[in-house]
C-alpha cells in the first residue's frame, strides 16, 4: 500500500547540512499496524512530512497503492491516507465547535454530512452532546478524539499517528491506541504508529521500524506477542523496556 524507497531528505541551517533522512525504505501493507521508533532528533516526523508530502524529498519516491505520490497530486492522496499530530488542542481551531470541525473536511462530500458525524461519533465513543462544545470544553483524551475523528471522517485506508498519545495519561493512552486497533480491525485502516513510548508502539503493532540519525536501522515483526532486533541500538532500547511492557 504505502511503499517509501531511498528518501533521503537534508536541511540547511546556520551554514551546516545536516542529513535528516538518509536513505530511507519504509513499507505498510494493507490492514498493517505499523510502528516507528528512534530516539529524539532521528527523523521520525521529518519522515512523515515526507510522505504526507508537506516537505519534499531531495532524493527518492513514495508510492500509495502502486502510484506515485507527488506534491502535485497529493490532494487525491489526502483522501486516502491522514496524518494526526501529538498536539490536539492546537490542531482544533479554538473558535470552532465540535460540529464546526468536523463538517470542515467533509466540504466536499455529497449527501447527510451531519448523519455521517453523528454515526461516526460513536466510532470514537464521543456522544452527540459533544457537537455543541469548543475545544477549549473538552479534557486531553476528548480533544484527541475529536482530532481522530476528523481524520476518520474521509474514511482513510492509512492513518499516520505522530506521538497521538504522549500527552497523556497512562488509562487514556490506553483508550485511544485500543479504539486506533478497533478501526484497524474494523475498517481495514492501516496505520503507521509513531511513538517515543516503546510499550506502546509494542503492544499496538504487528510490525516496528527503527530509525537512528536519519537511517533505518532496524525492523521486525511480532512473533508470539515478542519483537527480535538484531541492531545493537534498537536491542538496547528495547532490552531496557522488556519487563515493563504495557500488557495485552
Ligand atoms: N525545519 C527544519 N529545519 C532544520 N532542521 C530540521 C527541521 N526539521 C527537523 N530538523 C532536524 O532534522 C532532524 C530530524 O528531526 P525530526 O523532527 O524528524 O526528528 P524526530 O525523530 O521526529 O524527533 P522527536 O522524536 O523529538 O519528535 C533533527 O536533527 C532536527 O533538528
Amino acid at each position: 500500500m504505502l511503499e517509501v524507497s531511498n528518501v533521503s531528505k537534508s536541511y540547511f541551517s546556520g551554514n551546516q547540512t545536516r542529513k535528516a533522512l538518509n536513505g530511507i525504505d519504509m513499507t505498510v501493507s494493507k490492514g498493517e499496524v505499523v510502528g516507528l521508533v528512534g530516539e529524539s532528533g532521528s527523523g521520525k516526523s521529518t519522515l512523515s512530512r515526507v510522505v504526507m508530502q508537506l516537505e519534499s524529498a531531495d532524493d527518492g519516491s513514495i508510492a500509495f497503492n502502486g502510484q506515485l505520490v507527488t506534491r502535485k497530486n497529493r490532494k487525491s492522496f489526502y483522501q486516502a491516507s491522514q496524518l494526526i499530530f501529538q498536539n490536539a488542542s492546537a490542531a482544533l481551531n479554538p473558535s470552532w465547535t465540535v460540529r464546526e470541525i468536523l463538517l470542515e473536511p467533509l466540504r466536499t462530500m455529497k449527501g447527510d454530512r451531519e448523519a455521517h458525524i453523528r454515526r461516526m461519533l460513536g466510532r470514537v465513543k464521543l456522544s452527540e452532546t459533544y457537537l455543541h462544545r469548543y475545544p477549549s470544553e473538552l479534557s486531553g483524551g476528548e480533544q484527541q478524539r475529536v482530532n481522530l475523528l476528523r481524520s476518520l471522517l474521509v474514511e482513510p485506508d492509512l492513518l499516520i499517528c505522530d506521538e497521538i498519545v504522549s500527552n497523556l495519561d497512562r488509562l487514556i493512552q490506553r483508550e485511544i491506541i485500543d479504539l486506533l486497533l478497533e478501526l484497524n480491525r474494523e475498517m481495514g485502516m492501516s496505520i503507521l504508529f509513531i511513538a517515543h513510548d516503546l510499550p506502546a508502539v509494542m503492544y499496538a503493532c504487528d510490525r516496528i521500524y527503527v530509525m537512528k540519525d536519519g537511517r533505518m536501522v532496524d525492523e521486525s515483526v511480532k512473533k508470539d506477542g515478542v519483537f527480535h532486533f538484531s541492531h545493537t541500538y534498537a536491542k538496547r532500547l528495547f532490552d531496557s523496556v522488556l519487563g515493563n511492557r504495557m500488557k495485552e
